[in-house]
């Protein structure tokens, strides 16, 4: 089974891409999602301990873990050191699960992924890609979202150029959504078309 890492700066379509790669049938794992889960479950009594006043009736209060956390390197890396390795654990079970139920391929929808140390767990990665101008109009047209948010998100994440540079494959998403929709397939031909190369662990 091939692992495929997807991935994209803000406002790219990494959302769009990862929901056409499940309407084909590619099991999907999003790290943002695993994130909330653990938010209502697991990683909550462990949040309360050390950032205590976050979380109320067993659930973690984001603006309040927001506000604990922003700005400071330190706190957001002891938040980091608790919630990474429980995703990790959920994004395994995902890859078992799906190497059991035979498919060719996962994809694991992972927003900070080449900002993080390790993206040589996927065998591949993809870029979602638009140029400047398209990827600002999209998000400066999301409710709520003001030209200085936009750009202090922007600064935060690793520069499109660079992720491109880093990625095997770059899907882009200036183009209609039908041609986006086209790549996703021929993605999908191109792994599918590979022979079992389990990898191991
Ligand atoms: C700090 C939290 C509570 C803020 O939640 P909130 O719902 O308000 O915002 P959201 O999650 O959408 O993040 C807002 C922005 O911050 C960025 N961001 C989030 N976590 C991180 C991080 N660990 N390092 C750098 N940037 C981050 C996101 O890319 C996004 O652009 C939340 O982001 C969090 O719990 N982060 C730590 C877990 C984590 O690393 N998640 C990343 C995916 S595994
Ligand atoms: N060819 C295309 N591919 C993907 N998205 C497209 C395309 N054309 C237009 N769009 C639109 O661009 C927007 C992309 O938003 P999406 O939520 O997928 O981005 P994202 O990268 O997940 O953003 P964020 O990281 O902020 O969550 C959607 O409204 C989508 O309909």
């Amino acid at each position: 089974m091939i692992v495929l890492g997807l991935t994209g700066s803000i406002g790219m379509g990494k959302s769009t891409v990862s929901a056409m790669f499940r309407a084909e049938g590619v099991p999907v794992f999003e790290a943002d999602a695993a994130v909330h889960e653990l938010y209502s479950g697991a990683a909550a009594p462990l949040i309360e301990e050390a950032f205590p006043g976050t979380v109320r009736d067993g659930v973690v209060d984001r603006k309040a873990l927001s506000r604990a956390v922003f700005g400071k390197t330190d706190a957001l890396r002891r938040l980091e050191a608790i919630v990474h390795p429980l995703v990790r654990e959920a994004e395994a079970r995902f890859i078992a699960k799906a190497q059991v139920d035979g498919h060719a391929l996962a994809v694991l929808d992972i927003p900070l992924l080449l900002e993080g140390v390790d993206a040589d767990r996927c065998d591949v990665v993809a870029v979602v890609s638009a140029p400047a101008d398209v990827q600002r109009a999209r998000v400066l047209a999301r409710h709520g979202m003001t030209a200085e948010t936009f750009e202090a998100i922007l600064a935060r994440q690793m520069p499109d150029e660079e992720k491109r540079a880093k990625a095997d494959i770059v899907i882009d998403t200036g183009t209609s959504l039908e041609d986006t929709r086209k790549a996703v397939q021929e993605i999908i031909g191109q792994f599918s078309a590979t022979p079992d190369n389990a990898k191991e662990g």
